[in-house]
């Protein structure tokens, strides 16, 4: 096979691979393993869509790894990789680029753990894993906090006394792996909206807003960790700090009984009782899952609203991720409430997942755009690895 270039996009619940071809945007095979825990599987299919190899039980993020390395190697006995990239989810202050791995690099990534525990782990397990298979492969690591450094002082600070923002207590903003994706997708095909005030909404396990103008991130959802904004499948999102003075003072909760609290029992599972899967809360139609999704809906109109404000109006609006993409449900429940913005969707178009869901006479356009961070990785890799250059 001719020289590849490997991509691991590790997620909270997910991971997502992709071999691209030395050139090119189309991928030579990918590969999801979805809801990794208990009922973990990973299916790896070829261009035209074949299955190439499927493994199951994949409880852990390193497992799911391990198995697209043996089965890559399966198919490909002869894999050359020009590059490998990764998504690595907390860059910290200054990283607005990707960067080649370097031991030193890995090191302080490792320090950024304890802000992304869901992610920031995996990732570097990730990274570790490819350099002890693949050795002398130029690894890349692609950081989702990037997009966001452009960020003015007012959306990247908190009100906390200045030495907290110097240390580097500032609202990072994640997901921007897949906010440049969408960025390079409306510059080319819909050039007047990427000049234009757009919001952005990243649905996924992970959820959260980006308000974007002339493709550069002004505001996030998110903030100092992943945990911010929206409300996600097993994350609470925006929360009072006088709840965590209580949980500690009152509860005597430590710091790690909170982590695990506000990372993996909050959100869509903390609220229904049921699941962190939107696709389970819409089929379940139990009091409480409806009650999960009202407020998931609820809250992601109020972040538009915020968003739209930040930018000082809004020309379209973008929906990206597992929810966004898939959910004709939750984007019809999320713009229902937001006609005062011109936002009016056209129900056949959503039903049938449309690019553009907005009905003509709408002022603001409502489109449903695929992410696809993988590419974005992949050329990144090509770039930082030089391999784009050799092709
Ligand atoms: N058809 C669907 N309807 C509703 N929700 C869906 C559908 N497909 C996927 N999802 C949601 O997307 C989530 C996964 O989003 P994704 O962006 O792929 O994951 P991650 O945040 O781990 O990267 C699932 O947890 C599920 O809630
Ligand atoms: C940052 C984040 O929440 O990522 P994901 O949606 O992949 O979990
Ligand atoms: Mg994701």
């Amino acid at each position: 096979m001719t020289r590849a270039v490997l991509t691991l996009n590790a997620g909270s619940s997910s991971l997502k691979v992709a071999l691209f071809p030395e050139t090119g945007d189309d991928p030579l095979a990918t590969g999801l393993a979805d809801r990794i825990g208990p009922d973990g599987v990973l299916t790896l299919k070829d261009a035209t869509g074949a299955p190439i190899a499927s493994a199951g039980d994949l409880t852990s993020h390193a497992g799911a790894i391990a198995a697209v390395i043996a089965a890559f190697r399966a198919r490909w006995p002869d894999l050359d990789l020009a590059a490998i990239g990764h998504r690595v989810v907390h860059g910290g202050a200054d990283r607005m680029t990707p960067e080649m791995v370097t031991g030193p690099l890995l090191a302080e990534l490792a320090q950024l753990s304890p802000f992304a525990p869901l992610h920031q782990p995996h990732n570097l397990a990730g990274i570790r894993a490819a350099m002890e298979a693949f050795p002398g492969v130029p690894q890349v690591a692609c950081f989702d906090t990037a997009f966001h450094r452009s960020h003015p002082f007012v959306n990247d600070t908190f009100a906390l006394p200045r030495a907290f923002y110097d240390e580097g207590v500032r609202r990072y903003g994640f997901h921007g792996l897949s906010y440049d994706y969408i960025a390079g997708e409306l510059a080319r095909s819909a050039p007047h909206l990427a000049e234009g005030r757009v919001v952005v909404a990243h649905l996924g396990n992970g959820a959260s807003m980006c308000g974007m103008t002339h493709g550069r991130s002004v505001s996030s959802t998110m903030g100092f960790s992943a945990l911010d904004g929206l409300p996600m499948g097993t994350r609470c999102g925006q929360l009072d700090p006088g709840v965590l003075l209580y949980l500690m003072d009152q509860r005597g909760m430590n710091a790690a009984q909170i982590t695990d609290l506000l990372y993996r029992q909050s959100g869509l599972l903390g609220l229904s009782g049921l699941s962190n899967d939107m696709r389970t809360l819409e089929a379940a139609g139990t009091p409480e899952a409806m009650q999960a999704i009202d407020y998931f809906t609820f809250r992601c109109q109020r972040e538009v609203g915020a968003m739209a404000a930040a930018l000082g109006g809004i020309d379209a609006l973008v929906f990206c991720g597992g929810i966004g993409e898939n959910s004709r449900l939750i984007r019809a429940r999320i713009c229902e409430r937001l006609g005062w913005m011109g936002i009016e969707i056209d129900h056949a178009r959503n039903a049938q997942n449309d690019r553009i869901i907005s009905t003509d006479l709408a002022r603001t356009t409502v489109m449903v755009i695929p992410t696809n961070e993988e590419l974005v990785i992949a050329r990144a890799a090509r770039r930082a690895s030089g391999a784009e250059g050799a092709a």
